[in-house]
């Protein structure tokens, strides 16, 4: 082996694969209340930029060969663009979303709807929850979000739904207020999250079931860094995260910087914008 050859670094290929996804065009977005420590009524939203920066969205999207599905916004529901609310898909089969706040309630059903239109197997939920925001399948787990928006009896109803074990995970800062927030899937058993942003117990959980994972920095989580959409290879979030973005080149991803400045007004970014759509596996 040559000097050069044992001093390169040592990089995964990582293998992207075909995702289907779900998107609301953000027709009516706007921020007209606050439900979270991101939102200021009183500072202006450029609805055309928003546009555009969603439409920038989904072509990268496309661009990566990925299919998606649109739902028809509501009008007086500004906050329906953040897709990933509007339920949790694992295998087919759908929990609907029950939103914590009366701003956001008629969302859940309206999303429940367009599943049942095209005839998923869907339960409506029981408990509060806030769909792929706080239910975010890695592996052989689904981490669950618990401690601002989705209610801690929630994850029972998910586990035996889905039939797969759940790892609750608590959030202690406002800022970081659903688990997409925090941490970020990236494949079957990686992940990348912000420790600050949960409680030591649930840090101490984190550090058990994924040893391996890339750790963010407050900066990366302030910017959004974690509110990210990988397939595996390609990892789509906030072009500002430039430390998370080094830190996934060393371990084999593409990251691909997606500005999505006015929907962060809201507190969202490309994940919240993406709710995936898992199929039945056959
Ligand atoms: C990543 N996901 C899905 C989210 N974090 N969603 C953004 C929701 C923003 C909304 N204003 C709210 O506070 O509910």
């Amino acid at each position: 082996m040559t000097q050069l050859a044992e001093e390169a670094p040592q990089r995964t290929l990582r293998v992207a694969r075909t995702r289907r996804y779900l998107m609301c065009p953000p027709t009516h977005f706007d921020v007209v209340y606050s439900i979270n420590p991101w939102m200021d009524p009183g500072k202006p939203v450029d609805g055309a930029l928003a546009r555009l920066q969603w439409d920038g969205l989904l072509r990268a999207f496309r661009a990566l060969g990925h299919q998606v599905e649109f739902i028809e916004p509501l009008p007086g529901y500004p906050d329906m663009v953040f897709a990933a609310n509007g339920a949790t898909v694992i295998n087919g089969r759908v929990l609907s979303a029950r939103f914590r706040h009366e701003e956001r309630v008629a969302e859940g059903p309206a999303y429940l709807e367009w599943f049942r239109a095209r005839g998923y197997q869907t339960r409506e939920a029981v408990f509060v929850n806030e769909g792929e925001g706080d239910y975010l399948h890695a592996g052989r787990y689904l981490l669950a979000g618990t401690g601002f928006r989705t209610d801690i009896r929630s994850h029972r109803e998910a586990e035996k739904f889905f039939g797969m074990p759940v790892a609750g995970l608590r959030l202690v800062d406002p800022r970081f207020y659903h688990l997409d927030t925090a941490l970020a899937v990236l494949d079957r058993d990686q992940i990348m999250y912000y420790p600050g942003a949960f409680s030591r117990e649930s840090q101490g959980v984190l550090r058990v079931l994924y040893p391996d994972a890339i750790i963010a920095n407050e900066a990366d989580a302030e910017v959004f860094g974690l509110n990210a959409v990988s397939d595996g290879r390609h990892v789509l979030l906030p072009p500002a995260a430039t430390h998370l973005m080094g830190e996934l080149r060393e371990r084999g991803y593409e990251p691909i910087g997606v500005e999505l400045s006015e929907l962060l007004k809201s507190g969202g970014s490309a994940k919240c914008c993406t709710l995936e759509l898992r199929a039945a596996r056959s």
